[in-house]
């Protein structure tokens, strides 16, 4: 196979105009001391500092004791976890204000009485009796940390996610605390942008951002089987990120997964996930669509635990993101976020992170939100094209951004709410355009999946009609880590696709393994580098 022979050979390659790569160069953070604040935190690092102070023998003044491990040594603390009484439940989504409709978090309920979608709602009220410098400070303090659980960036906003589940229920990674990288030369060269910067939450234990959202979904499966509620094991469909997120939480935590592929379309790297984390996997003759329906029939007969984003919970975690980005700016707002849309649960997690920054102070403003979908699966945007008409789902077409691979999303209504409250855009790609772009984007140093090639691809639409100006402050989200979809690169720099130009393949340079050989073909593309 031609795209196995390309990757036998041994690539060189010698570009000395290539420049280092910066990272965030605003990124000061503000250890502030967290005594500063309005008033004293629900549980900081402060208490841990007292503590290891006053009963640490060592020189050193660790923490805590040799034989103590990080999860002791929260449940020593575990009396200043929750003391301000923060609490969330769940309401039916976008209800109606005089809805009395809700259910405890300790429920297992997917949907409202009349079968619509559910949100987690927090005890606004109890947060607001805190400031905006106050959250600012607190997650400040957090970030960096070992302590357990806020050393995860989802569970540093512990009191804005699942704000009273014990600490020692949680399941976690450390996930979160993504790059926030500032993508100079791809902004400069190809965009004429200097303010550009792309959000690699796919940086993660998984190498997606799903991370986020199971941490938080898991931590609450183990919780209700300490409850002793009726949970055997955990079920997702998946086009290849959930399932591999789910598995590895549930690994960790000893809980069983069961996840759902469709056969045949999702990548080797993401199949062998879930197989090497011990879940149960189910290689169904479908789409994804077709195995959404299935694990929604299968989970409301047996007591499996649903794990898609249909769960609100799942948001609730991967919101942190959003809240992240504005931390990584020093809490000033960006002026776009742009996210590639499948199941469309992650542009609402964005809308509601920014929101919740807004509402509580920390931030005066959201950022316009743009969702990018694949052409060959653009229900949300053929939606908006409509004026958000009647919506229709479609037949999803193979793409190479698989996972967004999806016709029929289940949180169709939480992005269409988002969208229209931050004045956003939906814009699509072509495969051509997609792969063009994550190539192009791969030539100044990053190594980005296709689905990230979809929301560049809505930013070059964007700033080439001036809609995003050249010094806007634009962030890309990078859903997932480029090692996942190598096969779709391989295609690509082999020039293999169908009716695709390749325009910035870079296939290697097959060369006799003598002296001469090597020199001729080095002169020859150096030259061609310094004309
Ligand atoms: C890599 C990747 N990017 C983007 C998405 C889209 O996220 P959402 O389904 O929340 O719209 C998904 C999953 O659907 C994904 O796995
Ligand atoms: N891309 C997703 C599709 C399912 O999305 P979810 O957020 O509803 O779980 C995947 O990786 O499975």
């Amino acid at each position: 196979m031609a795209a196995c022979s390309l990757f036998q050979a041994s690539p060189c390659s010698l570009n000395p105009k290539s420049k280092s790569l910066h990272q965030n160069p605003r990124n000061h953070r503000h250890y502030l001391s967290i005594r500063s604040c309005t008033s004293s935190p629900p549980s900081s690092d402060a208490s841990i500092t007292n503590h290891s102070s006053s009963k640490s023998t060592s020189p050193k003044h660790h923490r805590r004791p040799a034989d103590e491990n990080i999860r002791e040594e929260a449940r020593r603390h575990h009396t200043s976890d929750n003391n301000h009484g923060f609490s969330a439940k769940y309401v039916p989504f976008n209800a109606d204000p005089s809805s009395t409709e809700s259910y405890s978090l300790d429920e297992i309920v997917y949907r409202s009485s009349s079968g619509g979608l559910l949100d987690v709602q927090h005890d606004m009220e109890a947060l607001k009796k805190f400031d905006g410098e106050y959250w600012k400070s607190l997650f400040d303090s957090r970030i960096g940390k070992t302590t357990w659980p806020y050393g995860s960036g989802v569970w540093s906003k512990k009191e804005w996610v699942l704000p009273e589940i014990d600490s020692d229920h949680i399941v976690s990674a450390f996930e979160g605390n993504s790059n926030l990288f500032w993508a100079e030369r791809y902004g400069k060269q190809m965009l004429g942008m200097n303010d550009l910067w792309v959000k690699h939450c796919g940086i993660s234990h998984t190498g997606s951002f799903k991370d986020l959202g199971m941490t938080v979904l898991v931590s609450q499966v183990n919780r209700l089987r300490k409850l002793n509620r009726p949970v055997v094991g955990v079920g997702c469909a998946s086009t290849g990120d959930t399932s591999a997120a789910l598995s590895a939480y549930c690994a960790a935590a000893g809980i069983p997964a069961i996840v759902f592929l469709p056969a045949n379309r999702i990548s080797i790297a993401q199949l062998v996930q879930p197989i090497a984390n011990g879940a149960f996997v189910l290689s169904l003759d479908t789409d994804f669509d077709g195995c959404m329906q299935l694990i929604r029939e299968v989970t409301a007969e047996l007591p499996i635990y649903l794990a898609n984003s249909l769960n609100s919970l799942r948001l609730e975690g991967q919101k942190t993101a959003a809240i992240e980005i504005l931390q990584q700016f020093d809490w000033e707002v960006p002026d776009w976020v742009i996210v590639p849309g499948g199941n469309l649960g992650n542009i609402y997690a964005f809308y509601k992170g920014f929101q919740m920054c807004k509402e509580l102070g920390l931030v005066d403003r959201l950022p316009r939100l743009v969702c990018a979908q694949a052409a060959n699966a653009n229900p949300l945007y053929l939606h908006y094209k409509s004026g958000w008409g009647e919506f229709k789902p479609v037949k999803a077409n193979s793409t190479f951004a698989s996972a967004i691979q999806i016709g029929d999303p289940v949180s169709i209504d939480r992005a269409v709410f988002a969208l229209r409250n931050s004045n956003g855009i939906v814009e699509e790609a072509t495969e051509e355009e997609l792969m063009d772009a994550m190539s192009q984007a791969d030539l100044t140093g990053m190594f980005i999946c296709p689905h990230t090639g979809v929301a560049l691809s809505a930013l070059i639409k964007l700033r080439n009609s001036g809609i995003i100006g050249p010094t806007d402050r634009t962030v890309v989200v990078s859903t997932a880590h480029g090692l996942k979809f190598t096969q779709s690169k391989i295609d690509y720099h082999s020039k293999e696709i169908p009716d695709m130009a390749c325009r910035f393949a870079n296939p290697p340079t097959n060369v006799k393994a003598d002296f001469g050989s090597v020199m001729d073909v080095l002169k020859k593309y150096l030259l061609s580098k310094n004309h």
